[in-house]
């Protein structure tokens, strides 16, 4: 496997209180610092259960929202009235307050195929202003992120650092629906990379993940091995 340089910068913290309030500040400096150097900026985030403390407090961050696009990383192809939407999850827990005022472009639509509503999110996701500013990562204790899921139908595709799509549909045996994933590169090459992992198994499954290891077995691999900027590790 090339393993490139792979650089993690960790930062600890004692519960998912404490890390949700420092990473949603440090998160409001790099989109306040993006807005003020080129007028916009853009924030990908991860669905699942780990991201709600840090949704509710970056939701209260005093910034220009109006000039932040928040996308997703990844989606469960279901509708946003769904409970496993993570659209709907960002709706209810980040896109209020001050953060009522971003704009959201989603990778869901009611299109007859996962397939179909990929290509519709990749013209949607291709309208962005590319590197995005801020990409916040979750990973599952199979060392999958984003829908990168080992057994995935389109993982190869998804994690391939030349793929010129910038969303993928992917099944997979533990991914539950079909899903919609923004691929490696445009994750990769994102100004500020975070992985936010809560729990000792997590940990484990990290530092296991930093060994050599093939990035098919563990796809966080891939970003670790690809990113363009340190990984920013924030773990309670
Ligand atoms: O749609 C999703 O499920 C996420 O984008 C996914 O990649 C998530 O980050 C991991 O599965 C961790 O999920 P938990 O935070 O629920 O453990």
């Amino acid at each position: 496997m090339n393993r490139l340089a792979v650089t993690v910068e960790w930062h600890d913290f004692a519960d998912g209180a404490e890390l949700a309030a420092a990473l949603a500040s440090q998160v409001a400096v790099r989109l306040g610092d993006a807005v003020r150097a080129g007028g916009t900026a853009v924030l990908a985030v991860s669905g699942g259960t780990t991201p709600v403390k840090l949704f509710e407090a970056l939701s209260q961050q005093d910034i220009d929202w109006a000039r932040v696009t928040v996308t997703l990383v990844d989606e469960r192809f279901v509708s946003p009235e769904s409970g496993r939407s993570n659209e709907r999850l960002v709706h209810e827990h980040l896109l209020k307050d001050n953060a009522g005022k971003a704009k959201f472009v989603g990778l869901y639509s009611p299109a007859s195929t996962a397939e179909a509503a990929a290509i519709a999110a990749n013209a949607r996701i291709d309208d962005l202003p590319r590197p995005f500013d801020v990409v916040i990562l979750g990973m599952g204790t199979d060392g999958h992120t984003a829908s990168f899921f080992p057994g995935g139908d389109r993982l190869a595709e998804a994690i391939d650092p030349g793929s010129k799509a910038l969303v993928l549909p992917m099944q997979a045996e533990g991914a539950g629906e079909p899903r919609l994933t923004l691929t490696l590169p445009v994750i990769a090459e994102a100004r500020f990379i975070v992985l936010h992992i809560e729990g000792a198994a997590k940990r484990e499954v990290l530092e296991r993940a930093l060994e050599p290891g093939p990035e098919t077995e563990m796809p966080i691999r891939a970003v670790l091995n690809h990113a363009v900027t340190p990984v920013q590790v924030y773990w309670a």
